[in-house]
């Protein structure tokens, strides 16, 4: 063994030193900026080791990724940041917009705030603290089997032991941090509901099942929170068996000793080596069970995030990534040719069967039948948000997949049953105050707005205007927007008597004063507000089994007319 030399006294010094400053900078300055210089590894090898090379590149090692968490924490928020941004973007754009018939809106706010901030702790923490551990095991073994490769062998035993139950307990962590993410997912979604729905819970006095039916999510989270803490227990106790009170008792020390005591003892093996390899097996052991704990921590964040990733990968809609044709004149001549459909989320039940349906330029054309026939079917194919699953629809005689969708849609104008937005929403073209005031006042909507706190400055919610004010905003936007086809999809049916006679008065000459050909297809339950219409469609079970105007439609006496007998029964 080497006996001390003159100037030893300085590392002993200046290892008690570097610990103690290790210590008092961990506590008050951020760790990546000291932990290169003064790292408690650094402390103790100065303490021990004298300058063994391999040594310092650890400690360096060690700094250098402790400075580099830095780094990765701020790319970890950026890239939070990326992620919540393409999977909004994702989402808005893609092709199936069944989708949103499938994921409630609870869901996907959970999945943008909770799963995101999983990914970016993938990035920002775990991958950066697994590589530099590895690096430390990798380095420490292999200055373990230059020292000796016997002793080695029992550490990397240990290590590999280690690793096979954090294999394990990586993969039950992945599949409860899944498990935990579907169910805060759904536990969102309850909580949305019934705040949402606060007016009916109240009505109906459901208070105490709603919260019933959310505590059921947050038992289920509970019991997975509980079946993690033991299984992360039993992966400590693992450990601990191991390295017993770590730095005090080790079971790895004392295998060390008593196999190099016997190689001391044979004059093999020097006492300043076996010191060595007690502190270096402690360490790759170490570095280990922090990769192991680091491992279970990035599969916990893979499992969150396949969610995150998967509406990542959806696909696009087709006007997002080719462009398609712009035509030079929009006639508003639209035909649907033999068109079937069904919705994706319900392939088996056909709602549209071979429609065929020609609509002239400047046309009035009224869709009327029963609840569930499929009227707001045909607008949403014509408004392009689903493909129809057979057939074709021409737009001035080009078939509507080889057009522009965008440019389609800013020539469509849709007045639809419910929507809360400003006047000006998504109006592309340049337009002023005035502009939408005017329109305001077409649309009877001016009185009210001006009466508003805020008047046109108002933000539009759900719960600040009546079913008959939103209606009448929706009038004045379509109006704004000036379209060639204009689509209203039960537009009137929250109006007052006098505002549905202004606005139908409206509808009429906004139709014939404009310059332009305009197409008007409306869809109404009330029977009374379409009998002025230049044909009306009935339809039954996803079909057309009737075509005419009013009076042709009332002379054939068939469906029609029974609906019109029943409507004016109900109001006799
Ligand atoms: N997003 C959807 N996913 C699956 N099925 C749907 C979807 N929307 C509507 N359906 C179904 O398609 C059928 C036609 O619905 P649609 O809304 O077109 O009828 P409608 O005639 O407009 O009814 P209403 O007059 O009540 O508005 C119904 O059976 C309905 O259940």
């Amino acid at each position: 063994m080497r006996q001390l030399v003159a100037g030893d006294q300085w590392i002993i010094y200046g290892g008690f030193a570097s610990l103690l400053l290790a210590s008092f900078s961990d506590l008050c300055i951020p760790h990546f900026l000291t932990a290169s210089i003064f790292s408690a590894q650094s402390g103790e090898a100065m303490l021990f080791y004298r300058n063994t090379k391999i040594l310092l590149l650890l400690c360096l090692s060690s700094g250098i990724f402790s400075g580099l968490r830095g780094c990765f924490f701020s790319i970890g928020n950026m890239i939070l940041v990326k992620r919540m941004r393409e999977m909004v973007y994702s989402t808005l754009i893609l092709q199936d917009i069944s989708f949103f018939d499938k994921k409630t809106v609870g869901n996907l706010t959970s999945r943008l705030g909770a799963d995101c901030q999983q990914v970016s702790q993938v990035i920002g923490n775990d991958l950066n603290l697994i590589s530099r551990n590895i690096l430390q095991g990798a380095g420490t073994m292999g200055y373990l089997f230059v020292l000796s490769w016997q002793l080695a062998l029992t550490t990397l035993g240990i290590c590999f032991i280690l690793a096979t139950v954090m294999t394990f307990h990586g993969r039950y962590q992945k599949k409860a941090a899944k498990s935990i993410q579907d169910i805060t997912a759904n536990a969102n979604d309850v909580a949305q509901d019934v705040f949402t729905l606060i007016r009916t819970v109240r009505v109906f006095g459901t208070e105490k099942q709603e919260y019933e039916r959310y505590l059921k999510c947050l038992k289920k989270l509970a019991d997975i929170g509980l079946r993690q803490s033991i299984v992360y227990g039993l992966w400590n106790s693992s450990f601990s068996i191991f390295i017993i009170l770590p730095r005090f008792v080790s079971m790895t020390k004392a295998i060390a000793v008593l196999v190099g005591g016997a190689s001391i003892m044979a004059g093999h093996f020097s006492a300043e080596q076996l010191t060595k390899f007690i502190l270096y097996s402690e360490w790759s052991i170490f570095a280990t069970w922090r990769m192991a704990d680091n491992w279970s921590s990035l599969m916990q964040s893979v499992g969150a995030s396949q969610e995150v990733f998967k509406l990542m990968d959806l696909r696009p809609a087709k006007e997002f990534l080719k462009g398609g044709e712009k035509l030079q004149n929009l006639t508003g001549c639209v035909e649907f040719a033999n068109v079937s459909f069904h919705y994706p989320s319900r392939k088996t039940i056909p709602v549209l069967e071979n429609i065929n349906l020609a609509i002239r330029p400047n046309e009035v054309v009224a869709i009327v039948g029963l609840s569930g026939s499929g009227k707001s079917t045909i607008v949403n194919l014509l408004l392009n948000l689903y493909e129809p699953t057979s057939g074709q629809i021409l737009i001035d005689g080009f078939p509507m997949n080889d057009l522009d969708k965008k440019w389609l849609r800013e020539r469509i104008g849709y007045v639809g049953q419910m929507f809360t937005r400003n006047i000006s929403y998504g109006c592309t073209r340049k337009i002023t105050h005035e502009d939408v005031e005017l329109a305001a006042k077409q649309a009877f909507a001016h009185g009210f707005i001006s009466s508003l706190p805020n008047g046109y400055e108002t933000l539009v919610g759900d719960g600040l205007l009546s079913g008959g004010q939103k209606q009448r905003i929706a009038i004045a936007r379509a109006i704004l927007r000036d379209p060639d086809i204009l689509i209203l999809d039960e537009a009137t049916s929250a109006l007052d008597a006098e505002s549905e006679h202004y606005v139908k008065e409206l509808l009429h000459e906004f139709r014939i004063s404009s310059k332009k050909k305009r197409t008007v297809i409306v869809i109404a339950h009330r029977l009374s507000t379409i009998q002025s219409a230049d044909r009306i469609v009935v339809m039954d079970a996803g079909e057309i089994v009737e075509v005419g105007n009013h009076r042709q439609l009332l002379s054939i006496n068939g469906r029609y007319a029974q609906l019109t007998k029943r409507q004016s029964d109900t109001i006799d």
